[in-house]
């Protein structure tokens, strides 16, 4: 098994070789690919997905910093930040028995004056891709002298059978903001998801993902991560993005880890905080 620089359609680090799959691009360190051995792809990416330059991607795991969504006060663009729309460093690639490793960085002489968030930093993007895990470790240094703090997520798109009949556990009684009702509220029994879902969790637990559909078990597990995030966008908000397919909503849900509103990390001067998500095929 041996990793290729690609460049089409986006620039890249890909190792595709008798069923085993694992793909990230330099644009927005995108990991977009990751099929184990005997597996379908666990990473959902969408049929209609611009992979351009100034786009973000839609599926695999976007990379959301210096913000998520459109930021604390509501108001930030582009939404979730400009690391999943900039060009990443690569900095290393390298095969581990069954596995890939790749790093990237992101650093202000990437990204050039950012007046929305004008601060000195570096981050680090580790991937892991194996047999039965995916790990994914974001890593952000202030490199300045002065204090800043940031929101962050890893937005990652899991494909599923049917999202109608996936059962997502560990998350019972975590307190979450439903951002389509605006309301905050207590998790009552396993999550189902049977309408637009968009919830930011208190939690730090281990989620368990069953699909029924195709049989399979996940669990996702991160560390450094005060929030999970799920998210499927249903019918009328698939409809609406022109990056999605209308049809698309059934065989995707989003379960990120992140910190995000008033889990925003703050970080003193030299000072860097890591936050890793971990998948595991059970
Ligand atoms: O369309 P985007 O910018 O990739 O965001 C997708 C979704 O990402 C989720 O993380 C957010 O909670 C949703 O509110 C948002 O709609």
């Amino acid at each position: 098994m041996a990793h290729e620089i690609t460049t089409n359609p986006l620039r890249g680090v890909e190792l595709n070789d008798s069923d085993v799959h694992y793909g990230v691009y330099d644009h927005g360190a995108h990991v977009w690919a990751w099929q184990p051995l005997g597996q379908d792809p666990v990473l959902w990416v969408s049929a209609k997905s611009e992979l351009e330059d100034d786009k973000p991607i839609r599926g695999g795991v976007p990379v959301c910093f210096p913000w998520f969504g459109p930021g604390r006060e509501g108001n930030l663009q582009p939404a979730h930040g400009f690391a999943r729309l900039a060009d990443w460093r690569l900095v290393d690639a390298s095969e581990t028995g069954e596995g890939l490793v790749v790093e990237y960085e992101l650093d202000n002489e990437i990204t050039g004056e950012q007046p929305a968030w004008p601060h000195a930093y570096r981050a680090r993007l580790r991937v892991a891709f194996g047999p039965r895990d995916l790990d994914l470790e974001l890593t952000v240094e202030n490199t300045g002298d002065e204090a800043f703090s940031y929101e962050e997520a890893l937005h990652t798109y899991l494909s599923v059978g049917d999202v109608r009949h996936v059962r997502v556990t560990g998350l019972e009684g975590a307190r979450y903001l439903d951002k389509v009702s605006g309301e905050w509220a207590d998790q009552v029994g396993e999550v189902e998801i049977t309408s637009e879902t968009d919830r930011v969790y208190l939690s730090t637990d281990d989620v368990l993902v069953d699909d029924p559909t195709p049989g399979r078990k996940l669990r996702i597990s991160k560390r450094g991560s005060a929030n999970t995030v799920v998210w499927n966008p249903w019918v009328a908000k698939s409809a609406a993005m022109p990056d999605f397919g209308d049809d698309e909503w059934t065989g995707m849900l989003c379960i990120e880890a992140a910190n995000a509103l008033d889990d925003a990390v703050r970080l003193e001067p030299g000072a860097s905080h890591t936050m890793a998500q971990r998948i595991t095929i059970l």
